[in-house]
């Protein structure tokens, strides 16, 4: 099988090409392939197929738009599916461009959450235009024996974005938070964060379906909005284990900008 392997601030994929919709991907599949000993590793899978074949397989989808001509079916590394990816979606684009499979500049990838608009920017930068952003009030999660506070907000994915007051290296993420299930009946994603300066905060995540990754484009645009819930506009720096974004708010919606890059391409056994 056919595959290539990408990354947007190091979080990474492996990106299989199926254009007509033949692949079957059941989760013990995706966690193979992601697996970082006996696979090509990965924080997850990105399928790279025609919105139409999909449709053709009578596959439900979210209401898309008749110009959606490519869907990002995107798992998590254990296999479970997720409505969005914010880092995932910017490197499909840079897949679409590299394969020659779109000419523009800008257009609209299908998602689970629905069509989202990519920009590939003269300098190796892909901006995606990820919708409206929703505060839910303030949710819980416990994590290494502690309560952690912070806002459930929703990217089109559910999140958990809490402030904490020092660096957020002293974190003991890497332990796994429970997030509360009231709040969270399907999981979520974690972040932690710290505003080091206004406009710029660092962030660490821990993911549902993938653990401890070193970025999430979902989680950065939550950070962006939970360093400022009162403000809805203007530009955020936010800084990552695996480098940085940037987020763009104006009034409930966001633009997450960041590099994209495709590094490998093969074939693999499975
Ligand atoms: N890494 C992603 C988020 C992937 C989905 C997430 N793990 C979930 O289950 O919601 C990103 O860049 O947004």
């Amino acid at each position: 099988m056919r595959f290539a392997k990408g990354h947007g601030t190091e979080n990474d994929f492996v990106i299989l090409p199926d254009p007509e919709a033949r692949i079957d991907l059941p989760p013990q599949r995706v966690a193979a392939l992601c697996d970082r000993r006996a696979g090509v590793g990965a924080d997850g899978v990105l399928r790279v197929v025609r919105t139409a074949a999909l449709c053709g397989q009578g596959m439900e989808l979210p209401e898309l738009g008749s110009d959606v001509e490519w869907f990002m079916d995107y798992r998590n590394a254990d296999g479970s599916l997720a409505e969005m990816c914010g880092n995932g979606v910017r490197v499909f684009a840079r897949y679409l461009a590299e394969a020659g499979w779109v000419r523009d500049e800008r257009f609209s990838v299908g998602t689970r959450a629905g069509a989202r608009e990519v920009t590939l920017d003269h300098g190796g930068d892909v901006t995606v235009d990820m919708g409206s952003v929703s505060l839910h009030g303030s949710g819980n999660a416990r994590l290494a024996g502690t309560q952690l506070s912070g806002i459930h907000i929703d990217v089109g994915n559910p999140h958990l974005a809490c402030s904490v007051p020092g660096p957020v290296a002293e974190i003991p993420l890497e332990a796994g938070p429970e997030l509360d299930p009231e709040t969270f009946p399907s999981g979520g994603n974690l972040e932690v964060f710290q505003v080091v300066e206004p406009g710029m905060v660092d962030m660490r995540v821990y993911e549902r379906g993938s653990g401890e990754t070193r970025s999430c484009g979902t989680g950065v645009v939550a950070v962006a909005a939970a360093a400022d819930p009162e403000s809805r506009s203007g530009a955020w720096r936010v800084r990552v284990p695996g480098g940085e974004c940037t987020v763009y708010r104006e009034g409930p919606r966001a633009w997450l900008r960041g590099p994209a890059v495709i590094v490998a391409e093969g074939e693999v056994r499975l």
